[in-house]
């Protein structure tokens, strides 16, 4: 029944306005899966191949859709996922994409699904899942590689961890965003909007540190339950090799001190998550964080780990870290990405599945964190494309499917 009979790519847009690939998969009995790529902007330097979308949709017609039509069955997400990494035969999607092969992927587990009947979080999960759901990160202000003249700091993320649902959670972020523009509006700082729907006024980070901490302040007087402080560091993007420093708008930070600077920031702020606080090559400095920090908070590597199990590996063995956030687009399957979450659980890191900074209103990762019970999804708290995730956490919460 799911022996998929055909895979059509086109490019659409996403929601930076740049072309990206959708696939939709077909099977034998009708079933139907349609899905789309992602695309970041602060990329980590290991992640798999994000090819221009025309280049990637013609590479996958040539290698990839020859060997899923009439071959692979979209039930079995491990063999169309084996199938594109022998159709692509790199180990970082180089030939037909990560975008290629990351909407084909998803887009064949949603033609399963719907064969199946049943929604995509049971499909990839189990019959069990679906009564548990992540914290959702909402960026309420933000700049780095997101925005131009805001913050050094690429992500402020408010963690509504007290939230009684998912829903009272995704309202709750998208109540501290409107609260920034409260506190802006009363500091006279005009701002505009990043990649992701954060704000992203011209201030420093200790300006952001004060907004951030009141806009959530106060939101939790109304809400009445504990929202929690959150930092997408995206530290590499600061780092400059040559020097062997982090590059701050009114300073330079060696790494010792700039593990002293977030371990302050983590125990000023109760901050409940800080993300790439450290060089992507530097598995060590990113230990000795964790040590110091890490009993009070969870310290995630992206462009640390690029969602991937043999640096996540290198990171478990060495104390690095202990949470990873997954991106599927980083390393081109759900399989993959799968792979990365059980690792990441069987040694007690957190996951935290995401968004990137380009999206579109596929919702697949709201479901891949139903799916795999991930502590946090980070995926914004405004603008369509990133309330289409949040939506659907609601619609899984209230078995709407
Ligand atoms: C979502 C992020 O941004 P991008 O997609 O630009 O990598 C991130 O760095 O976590
Ligand atoms: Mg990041």
């Amino acid at each position: 029944m799911t022996l998929i009979t055909d895979v059509r790519l086109r490019e659409i847009l996403d929601s930076r306005g740049n072309p990206t690939v959708e696939a939709d998969v077909v099977t034998e009995s009708g079933g139907f899966g349609r899905a789309a790529a992602p695309s970041g902007a602060s990329t980590g330097e290991y992640e798999a191949i994000e090819r221009p979308s025309g280049e990637a949709i013609a590479a996958a017609r040539e290698r990839a859709v020859p060997r899923l039509v009439g071959d692979a069955y979209a039930g079995n997400q491990r063999e169309v996922d084996a199938i594109l990494r022998a159709a692509d035969g790199t180990d970082n999607f180089a030939e037909i994409g990560a975008n290629s092969a990351v909407a084909i992927s998803m887009a064949a587990a949603k033609a399963g699904a719907d064969v199946l009947g049943a929604p995509l979080f049971q499909h990839l999960g189990g019959t069990f899942r679906g009564n548990s759901f992540p914290t959702p990160l909402g960026n309420v202000v933000g700049g780095g590689e997101h925005a131009t003249d805001a913050t050094d700091i690429q992500e402020f993320l408010a963690a509504p961890v007290g939230a009684p649902s998912v829903q009272d959670a995704v309202f709750a972020n998208a109540a501290v965003h409107a609260a920034v523009a409260d506190v802006l509006d009363e500091r006279d700082e005009p701002a505009g909007k990043g990649d992701e729907g954060a704000w992203a006024p011209s201030v420093t980070d200790a300006e952001a540190f004060e907004i951030v901490d009141d806009a959530v302040g106060r939101v939790e007087d109304e809400v009445g339950f504990e929202i929690g402080f959150g930092l997408d560091v995206a530290a590499s993007e600061l780092y400059d090799a040559d020097a062997d420093e982090y590059v701050y708008s009114d300073r330079t930070r060696s790494t010792d001190e700039q593990i002293a600077y977030v371990a302050d920031l983590v125990s000023e702020y109760d901050l409940v998550y800080v993300e790439d606080p450290l060089d992507e090559d530097d598995y060590d400095a990113y230990a000795e964080l964790t040590d110091r920090t890490g009993d009070e908070t969870l310290i995630c590597g992206d462009d640390l780990f690029v969602t991937n199990v043999d640096r996540l590996r290198t990171g478990i063995d060495g104390g690095a870290a202990n949470a990873i956030l997954i991106k599927p687009n980083q390393i081109g399957t759900l399989s993959d990405a799968f792979d990365a979450i059980e690792l990441a659980t069987e040694h007690g890191y957190e996951a935290v599945v995401s968004h990137r900074s380009g999206e579109t209103e596929d919702a697949t990762i709201a479901h891949l964190a139903v799916a795999t019970d991930a502590a946090f999804i980070k995926t914004g708290a405004v603008g369509g494309e990133r309330t289409a995730k949040l939506n659907e956490l609601i619609r899984i919460e209230d078995d709407a499917l």
